[in-house]
């Protein structure tokens, strides 16, 4: 058998929920009979099935009596707990499959192995560790969740030749028309993106997706004083925005929320986390905003478009220092991925 094969495969389907698990983990499952797949499965949505029960449930009739003799891959440890739906655990033995193969463990501490133990203590023969950095890769967000009690947090923004952001007090498009798909797919698979008040007065953006399927995540802006136009896009259109201010704002139309506070990110972040699911947060900017998270290290990995503009002068961009992950060349532009690796 090809252990790391089949475990490649269940990464692929578990990346086809994207951020629609919110704050569940990407899991991906195989069941092969002699080399064979007969069946595969992945958690597709917050609340849904396991990838295990999917995968299971995906076999046709007629090889409904293979599964006992199969071997199940997945790319997380099974659960053994009753969350939002009934454990793993108690499937892979009420189906009798004696052999399981698993990516990385669950960094849940309720987890941790534990139901690896438990499933051996039945008799189940266990292969662990299988593409196990790829398999923590996809799990990641959810670490973040459950570690952190926060989103997992990218810090996004565009930067000319020269490494600034923008020109002083307007909005300066840098980046290219396919740079813009890419960010309302990055948009698509988020469930909140943050700006402060500067950037929702000079630029009064949409922060919506509107290029790629799927939902707009939640617009959160930080406005301690309401310097925010009431005329606004994000205080006027039919979509939810969260608008963080140390007074309240009157006169706030339908879809729209206010916290009332005095601000803390750990605390907004908590929050962000525990009242409204967000489970994966873009801090979209301006520069000051990023500086923020940069100095109080809460973010998990940057995404800077490079483009070939140059400015000469303007809002100088954040200086990003970690561990450089990925490049993607999307013709003039070059996207950059940089994980926290200090934190
Ligand atoms: N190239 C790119 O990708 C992007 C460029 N931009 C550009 O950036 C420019 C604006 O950037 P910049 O001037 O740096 O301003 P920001 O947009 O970062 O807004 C700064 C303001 O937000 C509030 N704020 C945000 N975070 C905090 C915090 N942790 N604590 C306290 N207050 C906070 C404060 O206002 P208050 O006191 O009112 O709460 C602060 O003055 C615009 O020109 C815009 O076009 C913006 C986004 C992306
Ligand atoms: N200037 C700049 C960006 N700016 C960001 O995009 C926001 C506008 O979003 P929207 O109104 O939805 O189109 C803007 O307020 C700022 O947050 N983004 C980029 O990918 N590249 C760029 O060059
Ligand atoms: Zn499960």
């Amino acid at each position: 058998m090809n252990h790391e094969l089949y475990m490649l495969r269940c990464i692929d389907l578990a990346q086809k929920a994207g951020g629609r698990v919110r704050l569940n983990p990407n899991v991906g499952a195989v069941l092969v009979h002699n080399d064979q797949v007969i069946g595969e499965g992945y958690h597709e949505r917050y609340g849904g099935p396991h990838a295990e029960v999917n995968a299971i449930n995906s076999v046709a009739p007629e090889n409904k009596h293979l599964i006992a003799d199969s071997t199940l891959y997945v790319s997380l440890e099974p659960c053994n707990i009753h969350g939002k739906t009934p454990p793993c655990a108690m499937l892979i033995l009420k189906n009798n499959i004696k052999k399981l193969v698993v990516g990385c463990e669950d960094p849940n501490p309720r987890m941790a192995g534990s139901s690896l133990s438990f499933l051996a203590s039945k008799g189940v023969h266990i292969t662990t560790n299988i593409k196990q950095s790829e398999c923590e890769k996809l799990i990641q967000p959810f670490k973040v969740n459950i570690l952190n009690n926060r989103p997992f947090i990218t810090i996004k923004f565009a930067q000319s030749k020269d490494f600034f952001m923008s020109k002083e007090g307007e909005q300066t498009w840098l980046s290219n028309r396919f740079s813009k798909i890419w960010s309302h797919q990055l948009r698509s698979e988020n469930h909140g993106i943050l700006i402060g008040s500067n950037t929702a007065v000079i630029d009064n953006p949409a922060l919506t997706n509107r290029l790629y399927s799927g939902d707009s995540p939640l617009r959160i802006c930080i406005d301690r004083k309401n310097s925010v136009p009431d005329e606004s896009t994000l205080l006027t259109d039919s979509l939810p925005t969260l608008m963080i201010n140390e007074t309240p704002r009157k006169n706030l139309k339908e879809h729209k929320d206010q916290w009332t506070f005095d601000l803390d990110l750990s605390i907004l972040l908590s929050r962000l986390y525990k009242e409204k699911q967000i489970g994966r947060l873009i801090v979209e900017g301006g520069a000051y905003t990023i500086g923020k998270f940069l100095d109080n290290k809460l973010w998990d990995q940057a995404m800077i478009i490079n483009t070939e503009r140059v400015l000469g002068s303007g809002i100088k961009s954040p200086n990003i220092i970690g561990k450089l992950e990925g490049e993607l060349n999307l013709e003039s532009d070059k996207i950059l991925t940089i994980s926290n690796n200090l934190c």
